[in-house]
């Protein structure tokens, strides 16, 4: 969410930045309802003050003039008692109009609603001309005895999978290919829990407005997280870190749970859109910068190119539109990858530059060198999500028997050069 003093200042940028990202917020509501608080502090405040310098002199005070002041001080404590709940009740509709406003996106985002705006800056490699008929990953995966859909349906439910011999070894091949891949960029390991609460939800912007995604459990504070992102954005919420202990750099392997709400009909077979996936995350933490946070964003992205780079599948580069990107971002990169079955890249990795949005909300506060407390700025990632990119990989290397190449990069990890059938 945005500081209050930036949009008292510059509501005009702010209005802009609501209609680029197609926010429903009417700004004239919140700044009305902003000076309601503030003249109902000033009040408040002011009869605070007058209480105690009533309180003082009634100590001094001869014991004649005592009783008037004694009563002074009741009346006081009346009004008080009136005001307070209102200026409690109007903070917090404030807040939640707060919670909805939008990060101002970067001057290079694409201006549009939606997807379709969305702007291809980079390709890398050529999808595979095939000499056989290729077949999907479904029937590549139906073929080779790799996995098991209908039993998967059978004691899950829809959008869920099971995978069986080298497609099983493979994905925990990849995740932890991936994992290194993060190490070795200087990224401190972490395995966090999927399990959430509903204020650390809030805190990374997943709630209120997309709160239909998330899964909770019944009748406790327990949410199952979309991405580790969330539980790694609060880490540090509420604390005050020394700027030398910054940038902090986390990668995650966590389960993902997405009730995939508003995604009906899409995506409905195979491997590409499931309720439960895998996935190693980058997360940043670093000083309220521009400079900064470019180079972290940079980083990551690379980092994520590389790993598709050795993955040896053709991909695209698309800047994000601001009408695409969601509220609380800057700037949004995300990586497609091809799909030969569909005909077209599909997205695989998403990086994203939030400046002090999420630090707003999760209190995520630093000490600069001057003494100076502030916000800091935040970014994530994708370094690799399983099992989407397992439709990429099985249906780019399939050979025409229906095995499917390991890439160079992973076979010390999977132990082979090609997945096998399941005997
Ligand atoms: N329902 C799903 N099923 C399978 N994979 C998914 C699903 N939702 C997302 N993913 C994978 O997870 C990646 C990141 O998801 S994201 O929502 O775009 N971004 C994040 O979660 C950020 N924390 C960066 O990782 C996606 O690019 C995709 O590869």
């Amino acid at each position: 969410m945005l500081d209050i003093k930036f949009i008292r200042e510059n509501p005009e940028i702010v209005r802009e930045a609501i209609e680029k990202k197609a926010v429903t917020l009417d700004l004239d509501e919140l700044l009305a309802l902003d000076a309601q608080v503030q003249e109902l502090k000033r009040k408040t405040e002011a009869l605070q003050a007058e209480r105690n310098a009533n309180a003082k002199a009634a100590s001094k005070a001869r014991p004649e003039e005592r009783a008037a002041m004694i009563e002074k001080g009741k009346e006081i404590g009346r009004q008080l008692a009136e005001l307070e709940p209102q200026l409690r009740d109007l903070e917090a509709k404030l807040k939640n109009l707060l919670y909805l406003t939008p990060t101002i996106p970067w001057e290079g985002a694409p201006v549009g609603p939606d997807d379709s705006f969305n702007v291809e800056t980079r390709v890398h490699g050529n999808p595979r001309i095939f000499l056989f008929e290729p077949l999907d990953h479904v029937a590549l995966i139906e073929k080779n005895g790799w996995g098991d859909f209908e039993r998967a349906a059978k004691v899950s439910g829809s959008r869920s999978y099971i995978l069986k011999g080298d497609l099983m070894v493979y994905e925990q091949a990849l995740l932890r290919f991936a994992l290194d891949r993060m190490i070795q960029a200087g990224f401190t390991p972490m395995s966090v829990p999927s399990l959430t609460r509903e204020e650390v939800l809030y805190g990374h912007g997943q709630f209120p407005t997309a709160r239909d995604q998330v899964y909770s459990v019944d009748g406790e504070d327990a949410f199952l997280a979309g991405t580790a992102e969330v539980l790694l954005n609060y880490l540090h919420a509420g604390e005050i870190l020394p700027e030398s202990e910054l940038p902090k750099t986390y990668t995650a392997l966590s389960p993902c749970f997405r009730s995939e709400a508003g995604s009906a009909g899409k995506d409905v077979r195979g491997l590409m859109r499931v309720h439960q996936f895998n996935k190693v995350e980058q997360y940043v933490l670093c000083k309220a910068d521009l400079e900064e946070s470019k180079k972290w964003f940079d980083t990551m992205l690379s980092i994520s190119e590389g790993i598709l780079q050795a993955l040896e599948l053709p991909y695209r580069v698309l800047e994000v539109s601001t009408g695409d990107m969601g509220l609380g971002k800057y700037r949004q990169v995300d990586l497609e990858t091809w799909v030969p079955s569909e005909n077209r890249y599909r997205e695989t990795h998403s990086c994203s530059a939030l400046l002090d949005w999420q630090a707003r909300r999760a209190n995520l506060r630093y000490r600069d060198e001057n003494g100076k407390v502030r916000y800091a700025y935040t970014l994530n990632n994708t370094a690799l999500a399983t099992p989407r990119i397992l439709v990429m990989l099985l249906e780019n290397h399939q050979n025409d028997d229906g095995t499917v190449n390991v890439p160079k990069a992973v076979q010390p990890y999977f132990g082979k050069e090609r997945l096998e059938p399941t005997p």
